[in-house]
């Protein structure tokens, strides 16, 4: 079977990708991950200065997936431009992710990746903070619609948001509503880490990672159901828009899933923690039995086509 697709009309090798946050912190894991299988790469959200981020342990590797309150660490949005002006874009594309502290910040980093004219793709993380005491972006509707108004104004070209997770029919309508009102709003990224979350452990009778009293963002299998439903949600509603699917991504059935339910590329992050690029290999060889096993020759055969009952 042949794995190759398209991303806004440019070819690619496979649809699988890292996630932002996952392996693409500092130069040598981009280049790593541009070693790799994956088809593209995308950093690790940047802010306006290098962060540490939060006290360790700030990720928890579970059972079923992860758990994470890493607190942004990032080498500051200079650093991800440096490498993005010597990516090699002929070999794959590079996303590069930005989750400013302030709708300033993100604007002043838009800005410069906009005055750098690079092939670079602007993934906008909508998981962002925002005011301090006000939901995230994602899940405050007017100041999701003011930073995009001012993303769309300032930049100019495509560019796309990573999502988080959604549970309500009507935010998937009121998101998709927002969402289909950018023209140059491209590409939508389903899901970030499934919010807050606590893990305990019973015989410590504590929490597992230090911030926030162990509140974290949940990954891994935990979330493979809630990211499917929001991929399919925005793939239904957005029809302009490509999708990108992320969450609970460890087999090539997963990837699978996510072509099916309406993603065009495929990120993993927790599963990319814990095995390293050469998952990408395993994905993309499992995903070709599968697509083997079912008399699928291309990826365009059963893209998007989800059967209901
Ligand atoms: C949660 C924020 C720190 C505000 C954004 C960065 C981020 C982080 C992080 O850096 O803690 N972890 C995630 O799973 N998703 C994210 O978007």
């Amino acid at each position: 079977p042949d794995l190759g697709t398209e991303f806004l009309e440019r070819p690619l090798a496979n649809p699988l990708m890292n996630a932002a946050g996952v392996w693409c912190t500092l130069a040598a894991q981009l280049d790593a991950l541009a070693d790799s299988e994956a088809a593209a790469i995308v950093t690790k959200s940047c802010t306006l200065v290098r962060r540490d981020g939060n006290p360790e342990p700030r990720y928890r590797a579970l059972p079923l997936g992860s758990i994470n309150s890493m607190g942004l660490p990032n080498e500051g949005y200079l650093y991800y431009l440096d490498y993005a002006a010597h990516h090699d874009y002929d070999h794959k594309p590079l996303f590069v992710s930005v989750s400013g502290l302030s709708l300033d910040d993100n604007l002043t980093i838009v800005a410069a990746l906009r005055d750098v004219v690079l092939p670079a793709l602007l993934e906008i993380n909508l998981s962002c903070p925002n005011v301090p005491g006000k939901a995230q972006p994602g899940y405050d509707f007017e100041a999701m619609d003011e930073l995009l108004a001012e993303v769309a104004t300032a930049y100019r070209r495509p560019f796309g948001v990573k999502l988080p997770p959604y549970f309500d029919f009507a935010h998937f309508d009121t998101v998709a509503q927002i969402l289909n009102r950018y023209e140059h709003l491209a590409f939508i990224t389903c899901i970030n880490s499934v919010g807050n979350a606590l893990i305990i452990d019973t015989g410590q009778e504590s929490a597992v990672i230090r911030p926030k009293d162990g509140f974290g963002g949940l990954g891994g299998d935990y979330v493979l159901p809630t990211a499917l439903a929001n991929v399919n949600a925005f793939h239904r509603r957005c029809p302009t828009k490509t999708i990108i699917g992320c969450g609970g991504v460890r087999t090539g059935e997963h990837v699978f899933q996510h072509l099916l339910a309406g993603a065009t590329l495929v990120q993993v992050g927790t599963a990319l923690y814990e095995e390293g690029p050469g998952i990408f290999q395993r994905l993309a060889r499992e995903l070709a039995e599968l697509m083997a096993h079912k008399g699928y020759r291309r990826i365009d055969e059963f893209r998007g086509r989800l059967k209901t009952l």
